[in-house]
């Protein structure tokens, strides 16, 4: 079979839409996520809590070191003359077919990066057809994102409110505004040690930043004796800014501080639950449960056991436990395991994977190890830093044209060729 020049499938759609279009990748001006990084950086150096907040890691970084060092261990040997014309990245996760392995990670206060908030990637993702995971932390109210991700694929994320009229109030809404998997995050009970954020005090919660969910739920308002608001008035989203207001006694801004901690103490952090706590979730929730933060065998297994549908194996981009396993390396001993692969061959146990995710080969290395589908996180947040939704479509297309050329070059005719067969196509190097 031969193509045609004006065709060039085996360039890929978006290879082909750069090349021929002339214009170089718009609007990030590049496709290399350091480049990004730095550009993200440039942006927000006038707030520089916010960026060392999204960017930024727990403790000496050893943790978000390791990711990347560790995915970068990993080899693809690439097989030749297998015929890869137009690979097929599409995946089904609980029964749906997905347009590619990637969803968008939950991340908080997106406010504190671009005006758009959580608009811009639930507005990207829709766009594309990638899942859009809202994170309980987010600068918009559930119904909010649910309407800028309009017919969009979209999945809700737990910080686990203390109090289960709470819990429910906000599932209820999730489930009644059309997210339909609930990822439970478990490795974020307090958060971890931030040397940046504490030398900057820079807690967006504290500042009323990252809210919304909570200032927007009648159950947890009742509490406060207040209503619950769809609109506090919240601008500017940026917690520094939020912090000289609060200096200088605005009222508003100690309003939105107050009601801030009261979310902070009720939805997120410092509350350590155990195993029989997920019961009730699992008895909630009637769609696609899963389990994000898990690094060690035996949690894996015990999510078996507990009967949720599957795990998020992440370390939270690093910025949790500082000197923590790498996250493929979690990934690669989970999928050791005969119990996790059984329940995943069952259909019945759908394995996700995050923290590190940067390149298209990044994607085919976690699916050899067994992930079925990737997390992207930061590379996101940088684009919408960056350019708002525009610059989250672009880091999405970057990505996935990265993943399609990549799969081509070793060989590989799709992701499904990929998935489970690190044993075939990956090998370990030693430097
Ligand atoms: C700024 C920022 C905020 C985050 N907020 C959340 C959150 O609210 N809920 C959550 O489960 N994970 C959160 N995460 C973790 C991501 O979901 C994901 O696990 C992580 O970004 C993956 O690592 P990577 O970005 O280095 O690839 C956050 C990550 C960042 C960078
Ligand atoms: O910073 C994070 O990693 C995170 O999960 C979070 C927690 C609270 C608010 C915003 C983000």
């Amino acid at each position: 079979m031969s193509n045609t020049s004006s065709d060039l499938p085996q360039w890929g759609a978006y290879m082909r839409e750069i090349y021929l279009g002339g214009k170089g990748p718009q609007p990030l001006g590049t496709v290399v996520f350091e480049e990004i990084e730095k550009k993200a950086i440039e942006k927000l150096k006038g707030t520089p809590g916010a960026f060392l907040y999204s960017g930024g890691s727990a403790g000496t970084w050893s943790t978000y070191n390791g990711n990347s060092i560790a995915l970068n261990k990993f080899r693809i040997i690439p097989r030749m003359l297998v015929p890869c014309n137009n690979r097929d990245l599409r995946v089904t996760l609980f029964g749906v077919t997905y347009p590619s392995p990637v969803l968008i990670a939950p991340i908080g206060v997106q406010g504190t990066f671009s005006e758009e908030g959580e608009f811009a990637a639930a507005r990207a993702a829709a766009k594309l057809g990638v899942p859009f995971i809202m994170s309980s932390a987010s600068t918009r109210s559930i119904e909010q994102v649910a309407n800028a991700n309009g017919n969009g694929p979209r999945w809700y994320q737990l910080y686990w409110p203390v109090h289960e009229d709470v819990t429910f109030s906000l599932l209820k809404r999730a489930k009644d505004n059309g997210f339909t998997g609930l990822v439970v995050t478990l490795d974020t009970m307090s958060l971890g040690w931030r040397p940046h954020d504490l030398e900057t005090s820079y807690l967006p919660f504290a500042h009323g930043v990252g809210t919304q969910v909570g200032t927007s739920d009648p159950v947890f308002m009742a509490k406060l004796g207040r209503k619950p608001v769809d609109d506090i008035p919240e601008f500017p989203y940026d917690s520094l800014a939020k912090q000289k207001l609060l200096a200088e006694g605005d009222s508003g801004a100690r309003d939105a501080a107050h009601i801030g901690y009261e979310w902070l103490k009720e939805a997120n952090f410092g509350f350590y639950r155990s195993w029989e706590d997920v019961k009730p979730l699992r008895d909630f929730w009637e769609g696609p449960l899963l389990l994000k933060g898990i690094q060690h065998v035996e949690d894996a297994e015990k999510a078996i056991d507990i009967g949720v549908d599957g795990i998020v194996v992440s370390n939270h981009g690093g910025r949790q436990l500082d000197g923590a396993i790498p996250s493929i390396y979690a990934l690669e001993s989970i999928m050791k395991s005969e119990k996790v692969k059984a329940a995943q061959k069952s259909g019945k146990f759908t394995v996700l994977f995050d923290s590190g995710i940067r390149t298209g080969s990044d994607i085919i290395k976690a699916m050899a190890l067994g992930a079925q589908a990737v997390l992207i996180g930061r590379p996101y947040v940088y684009g919408a830093t960056i350019a708002g939704q525009a610059g989250v479509e672009q880091i999405i297309k970057i990505i996935l044209g990265d993943l399609d050329i990549s799969l081509a070059q070793a060989g590989l005719k799709g992701v499904a060729d990929a998935h489970g067969r690190a044993e075939q196509i990956l090998t370990k190097v030693d430097f």
